[in-house]
């Protein structure tokens, strides 16, 4: 074995109080398999005295995390702070310009600053390693990256936050109501500092334009993700997407083809024999189409101490073992950067619930304005009473352009017959 792997940890959340552990229980089989001893030197948090279950008396406290990057006795800083800038872009950067290694399991920061930091870790010679920013505990960086380098991909897709499909999940076979469900997520460490970035798509955004630079080679572009959130899905949603043959998840997609590229991150329906529909609680999985490879499925857990400190923990085995290359799929500046493709030319089915007055001919000027924009429907199901006095009308069309569902809803707009905001989601076709 070589000298030891120098390591400091910031930040001792979830993840960094799971890293300590995990070390800890897994030392021999770790350092056997990074060929050397994995020593901690120094740890920071904000809280020292904070009881994380574990003994810290061995590593050396430090109030600022920034400090850690101009040490000599350190070879690997693990950034397990979060958030896109302050502290952890201030310890991402210095510790990259430094030449050190930056482990990462901050998708916020990555997505924003990716760029940045992999020139960074290029011009140092570096290593930039992030495994447990997307789906966790899925080994899908190192799938994409390596594993299916060879394929020209078409399209990832998948669930990618583990919050929100453990809320959608549990509100579908327990029936809980959604607010209950996400403390309890955020309980259990699933959730971000901030679950509004779980609950409202940001999340998975970040997540999803990794996954993007990762399968087609192109700049990461965060701002390019159209992002729709689930807290606008009711149980009754859930309740309709069961009865005509689906389930509720949140989705994020990427393609790359000649219209440029197409990211968004949408809840949609999953048809109960599509994989992604299996996928439940906080586990994550991720679809990547390859042209040699065809298929392949990842998934597994996505949050959670144990599954993200797995990781971190191989992402310091490579470096312990000198393996890593680009941060991305290739060198900065060979990545392409494709234009944002748009939505509207796309096609396919859309399920569409409307609250609408119980009175005549509300049905009638709903199927007309579908009518109008060329909408046809497949299958219509009205029923219940709702809190404000209306009835459900939950439709789900044959495939249409997206352009065709904006207009009908365009023409609904303003309409006494329709109380409330509609509520549209797409049926996953892939
Ligand atoms: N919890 C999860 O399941 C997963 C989390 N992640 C990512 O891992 C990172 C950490 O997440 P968690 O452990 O869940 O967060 P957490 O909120 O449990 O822990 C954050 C830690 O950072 C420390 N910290 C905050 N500001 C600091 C500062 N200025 N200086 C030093 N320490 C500071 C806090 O004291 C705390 O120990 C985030 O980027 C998150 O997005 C990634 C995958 C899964
Ligand atoms: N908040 C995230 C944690 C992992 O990235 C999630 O819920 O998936
Ligand atoms: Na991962």
């Amino acid at each position: 074995m070589s000298g030891p792997l120098r390591v400091a940890l910031a930040g001792l959340g979830t993840v960094g109080a799971g890293v300590v552990k995990l070390i800890e229980v897994n030392r021999t089989l770790v350092e056997r398999r990074a060929a050397r001893p994995i020593q901690v030197v120094a740890v920071s948090a904000r809280d020292r005295n904070r009881d994380r279950g574990i003994d810290m008396s061995a590593f050396e406290w430090v109030d600022d995390p920034v400090t850690l990057a101009a040490r000599d006795d350190i070879d690997v800083v693990v950034e397990l702070i979060g958030g896109s800038d302050g502290p952890a872009l201030a310890l991402a950067r210095a510790t990259l310009e430094s030449g050190k290694a930056l482990v990462t399991a901050n998708k916020a920061m990555l997505a924003h600053h990716g760029i940045e930091l992999a020139r960074m870790a290029e011009a140092q010679g570096a290593a930039l390693k992030y495994e447990a920013a997307v789906a966790g505990g899925i080994p899908v960086i190192k799938g994409l990256r390596e594993g299916a380098a060879a394929n020209e991909i078409g399209v990832v897709y998948g669930i990618l936050n583990g919050t929100c499909n453990y809320i959608l999940t549990t509100m579908e076979k327990e029936g809980r109501a959604f607010n209950e469900v996400l403390e309890e997520a955020q309980r259990l460490g699933f959730a971000e500092a901030d679950p509004s970035f779980d609950i409202d798509g940001v999340d998975a955004a970040h997540k999803l334009s990794i996954l993007a630079s990762l399968a087609f080679g192109t700049r990461l572009d965060f701002e390019g993700v159209a992002i729709d959130g689930i807290r606008e899905v009711e149980a009754a949603d859930i309740a309709y997407a069961e009865t005509l043959g689906f389930k509720v998840r949140l989705v994020g997609i990427a393609q790359a083809d000649a219209n440029g590229l197409f990211q968004r991150v949408h809840a949609c329906l999953a048809p109960v024999a599509h994989p992604l529909a299996h996928v439940d609680g906080s586990l994550n999985a991720v679809v990547a189409e390859g042209n040699f490879v065809g298929r392949l499925f990842f998934q597994g857990s996505g949050a959670g101490e144990g599954p993200t400190a797995s990781a971190v923990v191989a992402d310091l085995i490579d470096i312990g073992r000198g393996e890593f290359g680009p941060a991305f799929a290739m060198p900065v500046d060979s990545l392409t950067a494709l234009p944002p493709a748009a939505a509207g030319d796309r096609v396919g089915r859309v399920y569409l619930r409307f609250t609408v007055a119980d009175r005549p001919g509300v049905l009638a000027e709903l199927t007309a304005a579908m009518r109008d924009a060329g909408v046809s429907i497949e299958s219509l199901i009205q029923r219940g009473n709702t809190e404000n006095g209306g009835v459900y009308l939950v439709m789900v069309t044959h495939e249409v352009p997206e352009r065709a569902v904006t207009d009908a809803l365009a023409r609904l707009h303003g309409s006494e017959n329709i109380l409330g905001r509609p509520m549209l989601m797409h049926i996953l076709d892939f």
